[in-house]
């Protein structure tokens, strides 16, 4: 696409620990990434990685003003470092997928007559019927789990209609318990949006509509037809379509971005909002995944992704409408035990020191001398179970490892997993493979170089370990001509490609082949053993 050098495209990303944002030029070379984190940067809301874990250990809730707080900074960053805001010709972004934001009857209007000499949080701080908005981490919703799966027929069934079974964290079963524990903000709630559709409002100076790809996470979604699923939504609460208004495609332009915008900041007022997604869809959009390729993002949470043609929604795992090509899919795992595990045991096995965790990496060999492990802190999404489990070379358990043993067991663990769960979903590993990474933790070569053996593929990374901003950058350009048919690959065609970051060693597919067999009877044992 021919954007002048001098335009602009914005990125923001609402993930589970920060804000950020990336702007790329007409060229697609990055300009500015800036974030703000919430616990350091924000610390009068009182977060601990972004969240609160509430005393039943299951619920967990961000502030939702914490949110527009730390856009009020960041667009305050941008501006002290003298980023021009009148070269922005569109923005994008994502949010952490499935959290919910419940907005009080009369936002709206607040939304439509923000006041440029003020900031956001002060002009939005009562526009919240529920101050503390359920995130992806929460596992509180079992109960409204099993009332929906048994209200469409069981799980298949609502995967088939869905993409997923039902899940704890998934937006309906959040929405569900709010209806039933909290009927007052309930009935005070005139709009609900995800944390992307939320973002996007922000821009907006209106509400926003979910789009189809971050819409797919709710369990209300029909992710074949791209609408609701009425027999979902009435399984969740009543009148709830009225309160989500309605879906659009991930391309879309969903208007320009508000007065605000363009009196505090100096934005052009053609400046377009291209819909807001799901942190993943954005990764996928940011590393240019092709078809054959696995990602894996190593954020707050794990997860693992394709692009797929051809959905076949099962039991475990999810079907997510994809964030660039409307004909196509996307299938997602998502690990709950990822960066937040990684950083107990660096603490405990490493005195708090990535580099020391990366020596210890490579001053152990592949395959750890036959000792594994399973470190779920928390409740696991996949597979459902909980608890630190070790095993010795002849298969008995132990209580402990010596530290660099803990270390290497715990990372091989964490990916041995992915490849169990991703094979269990038809991926098969061939010869041409890439392996994407992506999130916090990609930028450590030495967790990457057991990634890379693990699954016995080349591991790529781009420049910009935040790749769902990137990616929104890009979704930003590519929303603007997406009406006239362009294809988001070939809109992006000049875009960097991946880097390659390492090689499987020799050996690694004989010495992870039996791990594999192993660690998958070890997780099935560990469910067998929770029935
Ligand atoms: N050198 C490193 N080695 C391993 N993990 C790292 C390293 N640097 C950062 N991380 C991890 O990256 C995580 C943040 O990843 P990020 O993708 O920014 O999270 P999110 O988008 O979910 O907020 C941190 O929690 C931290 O554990
Ligand atoms: O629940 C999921 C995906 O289904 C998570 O991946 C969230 O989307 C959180 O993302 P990060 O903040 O860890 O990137």
């Amino acid at each position: 696409m021919a954007a002048g050098a001098d335009s602009c495209f914005l990125g923001f990303d609402f993930s589970t620990q920060q804000l950020k944002v990336v702007a790329v030029d007409g060229n697609l070379e990055v300009i500015l990434q800036s974030s703000v984190q919430f616990d350091s940067e924000l610390p009068e809301f009182r977060t601990r990685g972004g969240v609160h874990i509430h005393d039943d250990k299951l619920t967990v809730t961000s502030p939702a003003l914490m949110w527009v707080k730390a856009l009020d900074v960041l667009l305050e960053k941008m501006r002290n470092t003298g980023f021009d805001f009148s070269r922005v010709k569109a923005i994008s972004g994502s949010g952490q997928q499935h959290g919910s934001v419940f907005w009080r009857k009369g936002a709206r209007l607040t939304l439509n007559h923000l006041n440029p000499q003020k900031h956001l949080h002060h002009q939005l701080q009562e526009c919240f019927a529920v101050q503390d908005s359920p995130v992806w981490m929460d596992s509180s919703t079992s109960d409204q789990c099993q009332c929906l799966e048994a209200s469409v027929g069981g799980a298949q069934r609502l995967a088939d209609i869905t993409g997923s079974r039902a899940y704890e964290r998934f937006t309906g079963n959040q929405i569900a318990k709010i209806y039933h524990s909290k009927p007052n903000e309930f009935s005070e709630t005139e709009r609900i949006s995800l944390i992307s559709s939320f973002a996007s409002s922000l821009f907006l100076g209106d509400y926003a509509a979910i789009d189809y790809s971050d819409g797919s996470g709710m369990n209300l979604m029909d992710i074949f037809e791209k609408q609701w699923s009425q027999v979902c939504l009435d399984a969740a609460a009543p009148q709830l379509a009225q309160r989500l208004g309605d879906l659009t495609p991930s391309t879309a332009v969903l208007g320009r971005v508000s007065l605000y915008y363009t009196e505090r900041f100096g934005f052009p007022d053609s400046c377009e909002v291209v819909a807001f997604t799901g942190d993943n869809p954005g990764s996928l959009a940011g590393m240019r995944l092709q078809e054959g390729d696995l990602a894996v993002s190593l954020g707050t949470s794990d997860t693992v992704f394709l692009w797929i043609r051809d959905p076949r929604p099962s039991i475990e795992g999810h079907i997510f409408c994809n964030p660039v090509d409307c004909s196509a899919y996307m299938a997602l795992i998502c690990f709950k035990n990822g960066s937040f595990t990684r950083e107990r045991i660096r603490d405990e096995c490493a005195g708090g020191s990535w580099e020391r965790f990366s020596s210890a990496l490579r001053s152990t060999p592949m395959g750890n001398n036959g000792n594994l492990g399973v470190y779920f802190d928390v409740m696991e999404i996949t597979p459902p179970a909980a608890g630190v489990l070790r095993f010795n070379s002849e298969g008995r358990r132990v209580a402990a490892f010596e530290d660099e043993v803990e270390i290497r067991a715990l990372i091989e663990g964490q990916f041995l997993a992915k490849r169990v769960h991703a094979e269990k979903l038809g991926y098969k590993i061939i010869a041409g493979t890439r392996v994407l990474a992506t999130g916090g933790a990609s930028s450590n070569k030495d967790i990457l170089q057991v990634l890379s053996d693990v699954f016995n593929a080349p591991v790529y990374t781009i420049d910009v370990t935040n790749s769902a901003c990137l990616g929104c950058a890009y979704r930003a350009l590519h929303g603007l001509v997406s009406e006239t048919g362009a294809s988001f690959t070939e809109t992006l065609r000049n875009a960097p490609e991946p880097q390659l970051a390492v090689r499987p060693a020799p050996r690694a597919q004989e010495v992870y082949e039996p791990l594999m067999l192993r660690y998958a009877a070890l997780e099935d044992q560990l469910l067998k053993d929770l029935l």
